[in-house]
């Protein structure tokens, strides 16, 4: 696809970029969590803020998505108070925008931040005051402006997937575009949460689910085609339904057939994936074959803090694997901003007034 390129960090920090799969609850700052823990009480396994993001990232990297779940259990601790939440949404959005992020939609699970008395709208309400606080200070940085919204994860494991997609929609004009399941995946299929998916169709509603991570084509083809997602979180062992025959000839079976004419978004996250185990590398990541297929590909942080990552990170790591230039940024950009969930209006003016302009002063170079 793309003739090999020499883009700096620097280069690759200031282009606009799009970043639809991104848990609140796993991008914290480390000093933050030293802080938040300390006024509620929290133990944690490290002391300084280095060696506790090291600790993160080296705890997330067991290959396998049960064990890099067990890291939350620090961070979901820190943000119970509605002042807590606050900042971490604030700090949320401020790190986002000095990477570079122009539109993000940010996902955590209300129902994990009931433990110090908050109701669920209360959750929602707080988080959303940080964001308006950090889209000011932005703002007023006299930086590049930032859009952030919410998405609001049920777990898969839970039995609370209704009530949040009620909260979604309850929230849909103060701040939230979406709903998602998020968790183990394996022995927890979407099918057991359909009366959340349908409460979303039914209320013209969006949602994605994680599918196709930890679990296979079952799963995604669940996700599709009995609960009606409109985006894939992960989606990434789609390959198993591409076959690369010796002579470079490429064959799609009739599930990424499907996904690639209807041109659903793939939430892709490479260093998430290579972490959990779903990819062995960067350079072995699905990511590079489905972009060249053209399927709908997006690239995505997953978790800032335990994959120790960033949009800017994510983007390197491709342009080096896969020789990706400023026209694939742009590509997976577009394509990022025309799955999102905010209106079709607001889509066009970021992709129109912000992401193409920005991509053809620097393709001037
Ligand atoms: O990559 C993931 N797969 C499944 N679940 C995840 C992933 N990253 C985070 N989560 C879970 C843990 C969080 O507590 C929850 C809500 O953000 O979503
Ligand atoms: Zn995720």
């Amino acid at each position: 696809m793309a003739e090999p390129t020499a883009l700096t960090t620097a280069q690759i920090r200031s282009v606009p970029k799009v970043l639809l799969h991104d848990h609140l609850d796993g991008g914290l700052r480390p000093a933050t969590i030293l802080e938040l823990a300390d006024e509620v009480g929290h133990a944690l396994p490290a002391d300084d803020a280095a060696s506790l993001g090291r600790w993160f990232t080296e705890s997330a990297d067991s290959g396998s998505l049960p064990r890099y779940l067990e890291t939350f259990d620090h961070t979901v601790a820190v943000m119970q108070r509605a002042d807590h939440l606050r900042r971490v949404a604030r700090e949320c959005v401020e790190d986002l925008a000095a990477d570079g992020v122009v539109y993000a939609e940010v996902r955590y699970a209300p129902e994990q931040h009931l433990a110090a008395g908050l109701t669920l709208d209360e959750v929602v309400r707080a988080v959303q005051d940080g964001i308006d606080e950090g889209t000011g200070t932005v703002a007023a940085g006299g930086g590049r402006a930032v859009v952030v919204r919410q998405l609001l994860t049920a777990m898969r494991h839970a039995a609370r997937s209704r009530e949040i997609a009620e909260l979604a929609v309850a929230h849909r004009d103060a701040g939230v575009v979406g709903f998602d399941i998020a968790g183990a995946e394996a022995g927890y299929p979407s099918t057991r949460h359909l009366d959340a998916f349908e409460h979303m169709k039914r209320s013209n509603a969006h949602f994605t689910i994680h599918a196709g991570e930890a679990f296979g084509l079952p799963s995604i083809w669940e996700a599709l085609q009995w609960c009606g997602a409109d985006r894939l979180g992960h989606g990434v062992r789609l390959i198993d339904d591409i076959e690369v025959l010796d002579d470079g000839e490429v064959r799609l079976g009739r599930l990424a057939s499907y996904v690639r004419d209807r041109r659903v978004p793939l939430e892709l996250c490479p260093h998430s994936n290579v972490q959990t185990g779903a990819a062995a590398s960067i350079a072995e990541h699905p990511i590079g074959l489905l972009a060249r297929l053209k399927f709908r590909v997006t690239v995505n942080t997953d978790n800032r803090l335990m994959s120790g990552t960033s949009m800017t990170r994510e983007m390197q790591a491709l342009v080096e694997a896969f020789g990706w230039g400023l026209e694939d940024l742009r590509w997976v950009t577009v394509n990022a901003m025309k799955s999102a969930f905010v209106h079709f209006d607001q889509r066009l003016a970021i992709i129109e007034d912000v992401v193409k302009p920005a991509y053809a002063e620097a393709l001037r170079g």
